[in-house]
């Protein structure tokens, strides 16, 4: 899941939006690879009716293959400061955990717990690894911290708009990380900006940043209410984020009142703990806490030493504190409203070793695998997969139908993003290059390959085609999630509709198109109905229902009210 054909480069997506232009340069770069005609002005429009300023083209063009999000993470030690924990370190590790989800820049900002003046930050482009270097790290010194690794969504990916985003408030400095985008970001802004912030970014994170920073019209007694101000952006701006905000000695952990970016908490244990040592899951529920930690996923909390806990609920505000953690509110959804956990997180986003709502993503998958073969069996002598994010599916797929798993792709981690591939020819190479074809497992063989989505379409046809060079008597295309057919609006860069390949061929033509014996996907009420499966959480509490809008139309809080 570590390669991600994200040709948005260095320049990377930006937007062109309502109160500046500085998407225009990447934007006409894109519609140039889109084969668009270009006009100029921030209000031209294509042939096609397609302005330039909608957020859809700020983002830049992708080759395949959904990209990412963002992975926010926060730490803080407890007891008497300092201790023997080092913050920076969970952060730094933590966020190494979390880079599947953002490759474009990375950020810490950490403080002593002692001034409200001074945090100490250190951001850059690029991956974690590269930017935290040992300098860099002693200058982080600190009891609690947050981190941020990004792929942008609003505002381009630049060293200015990289996470987390540190202001200095009349209260002192705050900092915060965000995973997400703002469906009524248009409207906030104009709101933020009306009541006189000015705004030096296009990010939707820094606006939240900023809206928090407004002193509530009603005033407040006894220095700010930080609780208050989240509670009161969260009804302002329901949905989509999970943020991590720093204040000199706390941190809010904070999940939209819909849920639809994950969130989780873990617990650092001292190292004699017997869960660390052994890894037995019931045991480290009674050790103490040497400290707290906040993250995105739970796939890094062993590595840093530190046990999951449980999920943010949606809507909940937690605080951290050298005293441990607390609920201090919880914002709710309209009643109306079912919690909207985003589904890709289970398909393709996470990390297969991460738990959401009680199961491991990796079991959910399989599921997926499994239920695919109820719905659209094939006779055939071995089931593969595209790896990575295909596999657990293939397991799935095997066991449900009794035919053997066997590998027949080898996956090159080592091949860059195509960006940096100019022509057409060489692009669709770059994705057949990405893979090896394991001849001796392949010849002769009627082959079941599964995938977990496609997008595009570009990833698959070449894959048929080594494995047909390769021998293969007959390809089965089964594909571990139904068709793609709408964009997101929460944080996900899923192409335009035009770009979706299911939106312009069903199943059948598209087995021809890319020279499949057959191809299926799995249906919205299967996926749906594996995700359940193992599920722990209960719907009848409100909790365990997912966002489908991008396979269904049906999004939780309607469409965005700026111009995409
Ligand atoms: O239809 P397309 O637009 O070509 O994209 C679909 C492919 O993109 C993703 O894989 P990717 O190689 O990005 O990551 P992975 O290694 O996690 O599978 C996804 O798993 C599909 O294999
Ligand atoms: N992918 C994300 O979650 C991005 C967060 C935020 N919207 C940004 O562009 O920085
Ligand atoms: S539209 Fe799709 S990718 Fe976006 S949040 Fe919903 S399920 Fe996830
Ligand atoms: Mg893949």
């Amino acid at each position: 899941m570590s390669l991600r054909n994200n040709m948005n480069g260095p320049e990377g997506p930006s937007r062109c939006c309502d109160d500046g232009c500085d998407g225009l340069k990447n934007t006409q770069a894109a519609m140039e690879r889109l084969g668009m005609e270009e006009t100029p002005g921030c209000e031209a429009r294509t042939a096609g009716e397609v302005k330039v300023n909608s957020k859809r083209f700020g983002r830049g063009a992708v080759e395949s293959g959904l990209t990412h999000e963002c992975g926010v993470f926060g730490a803080i030690s407890t007891g008497d400061w300092p201790t023997q924990v080092d913050i920076p370190q969970v952060i730094c590790l933590g966020l190494v955990a979390l880079q599947h989800r953002g490759q474009e820049s990375a950020g810490i900002v950490t403080s002593e717990g002692k001034s409200a003046r001074t945090f100490n930050t250190h951001k850059g482009m690029g991956l974690v690894n590269n930017i935290f270097n040992d300098e860099a790290m002693k200058k982080l010194k600190g009891n609690l911290g947050i981190g941020h690794t990004r792929y942008s969504t609003s505002a381009a990916s630049e060293e200015v708009n990289c996470q987390p985003f540190v202001v200095h408030t009349a209260h002192g400095a705050l900092a915060v990380a965000h995973n997400g985008e703002l469906v009524n970001c248009s409207s906030l802004r104009k709101m933020v900006l009306g009541r006189g912030v000015g705004l030096s970014t296009h990010s939707d994170s820094e606006l939240i940043t900023q809206a928090l920073c407004l002193n509530p019209p009603e005033g407040e007694t006894n220095g700010p209410d930080w609780p208050a101000r989240i509670n009161h952006l969260m009804r302002l701006a329901p949905l989509s984020y999970s943020l991590v905000i720093m204040l000199k000695d706390k941190i809010y952990a904070v999940r939209d009142p819909y849920g639809n970016r994950p969130l989780c908490l873990g617990k650092i244990l001292p190292l004699g703990s017997s869960f660390l040592m052994n890894g037995c899951a019931k045991n480290g529920v009674d050790d103490r806490a040497e400290g707290w930690v906040v993250s995105s996923e739970s796939c890094g909390f062993l590595s840093i030493g530190a046990r999951y806990v449980r999920e943010v609920l949606p809507g909940e505000i937690i605080e951290m504190s050298r005293h441990g953690i607390r609920t201090v509110d919880v914002v709710e959804r309209p009643a109306d409203k079912q919690q909207a956990f985003c589904i890709f997180e289970y398909v393709y986003f996470a990390r297969a070793d991460s738990i959401f709502e009680g199961q491991m993503v990796y079991s959910a998958r399989m599921q997926c695998g499994r239920m695919l073969a109820r719905e659209s069996a094939v006779d055939a002598d071995i089931v593969s997969s595209v790896p990575e994010s295909g596999t657990a599916a293939a397991h799935g797929y095997a066991r449900q139908s009794g035919i053997p798993f066997m590998e027949v792709l080898c996956k090159n981690r080592y091949v860059g993003r195509t960006f940096i591939q100019p022509s057409t020819r060489l692009r669709q190479l770059g994705v057949a290059k990405k893979f090896g074809a394991l001849s001796e497992n392949v010849r002769g063989k009627r082959i079941v390959l599964i995938d977990d989505s496609i997008v595009r379409g570009n990833t698959i046809g070449p894959i048929i085609k080594l494995l047909r060079d390769a021998g293969a008597a007959e390809v089965h295309i089964r594909i571990a999630s139904p068709p793609l057919k709408y964009p997101c609006y929460m944080g996900i860069n899923i192409p335009t509709r035009e770009e979706l390949i299911a939106n312009k061929m069903d199943s059948f033509k598209l087995a021809e198109h890319v020279g499949a014996d057959s191809l299926e996907y799995l249906s919205v009420e299967g996926l749906v109905s594996a995700v359940h499966y193992n599920m722990k959480t209960n719907p009848s509490d409100g909790l365990g229902g997912h966002c489908t809008a991008c396979l269904t139309g049906e999004y939780p809080g309607g469409v965005p009210d700026d111009d995409w």
